[in-house]
């Protein structure tokens, strides 16, 4: 009896013993430097100049004071990590401390219905449910395959665009395109119904308004009760833009629900569906409306913008390369020969070239170049230096997938490095072996939508090289310049002659 109260004893003392000595380590731990002098004050300087100017600013900040560096924006530093060896450690290997979210500014709070969205949920209950709800009901492979005939209705209508009623080469503006179709996807996917073209821009219009205006709104999160006084115009706006948005999304909600209480057998799943019963278990209580129209309009946000921008860069890499372009159109006529009718997915899985084009175009441009901001749920360490609990850490996707000690020539274009042995199989996109490029993230919140949106980029990429050969336009040739909006888009939008290859 007295061992065992000796080794209970000794064992208890000895963890409080660790545990205390962990916590002042973490806690005498420096920050990451600092590149700004005034710290609250540098910031400024970048934040007129928008994203762009955070980008450039963070890249000299990393040159100068090494891979992770904290800023002062608010009371709490934001943490910058441009080493994949960082981030390996941070993302994966402490996954449970570094997956959790900020807690939202005014703003998002009322996007996020009090963060009640995937992206901008703490990690808890609530958000392993919805993110569970999405990867299973919807995210699914089966459930995917489901929606075939979806994906093949979309590519007949993007098809006719580039034709155009003719058979004469006409020059398309392509991403205005490309931005339609993935809307119409994502928009049968969500709500189930075929909408005609007038709804589908109407939902384009209210979602893109709302990711174009995040930089013209942030300006109300600095001291909100100030600036619901000074600049209550501002926030009239904003909440009318909200208001749009819920006129736009509920009554195609409404509809599903109706469907969904008749219990009417034989329709294909949509993504609202999945949300109508969803139980909270943290408040005991099922979805309400507004809920609903926030997790509808990031489901939107999330597959339509970065994919759309995905397959541009892909593209005007390939109207930039037309030998690029006319190995991957050998690869497409050694597999389904020069018949007539889509490219089907069985048969993508028969292209590796497809695949290393499409991993290059993430690789080179990836569509988001920073994550979301994550935020640790205790004092940790990285690299030597404190992450605070409730400061926000965020990782440099752009320089990680640039890394010349990783990347030959990183800023080439060469979809070889994924072809053959050593090739894709030795990138793990996911990072969860060793990072050497995330544009979909890693660790618990690495992007669910990672195998649709490589689906969706592989099919209508194949399918678009198949039906016309795209080339450059005399005085509007491919300028591979970026440009911040919700995703880093091309500065001058890709405009490509499309060629039809049967007439
Ligand atoms: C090329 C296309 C896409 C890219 C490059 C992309 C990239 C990303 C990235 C970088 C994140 C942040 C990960 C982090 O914070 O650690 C993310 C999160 C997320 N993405 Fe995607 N994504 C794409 C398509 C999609 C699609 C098609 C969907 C679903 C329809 C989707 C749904 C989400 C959701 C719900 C989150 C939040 C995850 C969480 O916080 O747990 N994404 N995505």
């Amino acid at each position: 009896m007295a061992t065992w109260f000796l080794i209970v004893f000794v064992s208890l003392t000895l963890s409080l013993f660790l545990h205390l000595l962990l916590r002042r380590n973490s806690s005498s731990l420096p920050l990451p430097p600092d590149p700004n002098l005034f710290p609250f004050l540098g910031p400024f300087r970048w934040l007129t100049q928008g994203f762009g100017g955070l980008r450039s600013f963070l890249r000299t900040a990393h040159h100068r004071l090494g891979p992770i560096v904290s800023i002062r924006i608010s009371f709490l530093p934001s943490i910058f990590v441009s080493d994949r060896f960082l981030a390996h450690k941070a993302l994966v290997l402490n996954g449970a401390v570094f997956s959790d979210r900020p807690p939202a500014i005014p703003t998002s709070k009322i996007i996020t219905s009090n963060q009640h969205t995937i992206s901008s949920g703490s990690y808890g209950a609530t958000w392993r449910i919805l993110r569970r709800n999405l990867t299973s009901e919807i995210l699914h492979p089966s459930r995917v395959r489901s929606y075939s005939h979806a994906r093949r209705w979309v590519l007949d209508t993007l098809l006719d665009r580039f034709r155009n009623g003719g058979e004469e080469p006409i020059v398309v503006v392509v991403v205005d395109h490309l931005r339609y179709a993935m809307f119409s996807l994502l928009v049968l996917m969500c709500f189930g119904d075929k909408l005609d073209e007038e709804q589908i821009k109407q939902v384009e219009f209210v979602q893109r308004r709302e990711l174009l205006s995040f930089p013209r709104f942030s300006i109300l999160n600095f001291f909100p009760n100030f600036t619901k006084f000074f600049l209550r115009k501002r926030w009239d706006e904003f909440l009318q833009m909200r208001r749009e948005q819920s006129e736009v999304l509920l009554p195609l909600i409404r509809s599903r629900r109706k469907i969904v209480e008749s219990e009417r057998k034989g329709y294909v799943q949509s993504y609202v569906d999945t949300l109508i019963d969803l139980e909270l278990p943290e408040e005991k209580r099922k979805l309400n409306e507004n809920e609903i129209v926030s997790l509808c309009s990031e489901f939107l946000n999330a597959g339509t913008d970065t994919t759309a921008t995905a397959l541009e860069w892909i593209m005007a890499n390939l109207v930039k390369n037309p030998e690029i372009q006319e190995r991957l159109y050998d690869e497409i006529k050694s597999v389904i020969g020069e018949e007539e009718g889509e490219i089907e997915e069985e048969e993508m899985k028969k292209m590796p070239y497809l695949k290393a084009v499409v991993l290059e175009g993430l690789r080179r441009h990836p569509p988001g170049h920073l994550l979301l901001p994550h935020s640790v749920s205790e004092d940790a360490e990285l690299g030597g230096f404190k992450v605070p609990k409730k400061g926000t850490i965020n990782f440099n996707v752009a320089e990680i997938g640039r890394d010349p000690e990783v990347w030959e020539e990183p800023m080439e274009f060469k979809q070889e490095r994924f072809v053959g042995e050593g090739g894709e199989a030795a990138v793990d996109i996911t990072g969860s072996r060793g990072i050497k490029m995330i544009p979909f993230g890693a660790g618990r919140r690495i992007c669910p939508g990672i195998g649709l949106a490589m689906l969706h980029l592989e099919y209508y990429v194949a399918n678009m090289v198949k039906e016309f050969e795209w080339k450059e336009v005399e005085g509007d040739e491919v300028d591979l310049s970026e440009k911040m909006e919700f995703t880093v888009v091309m500065k001058h939008p890709l405009k490509a002659l499309a060629v039809p290859r049967r007439r």
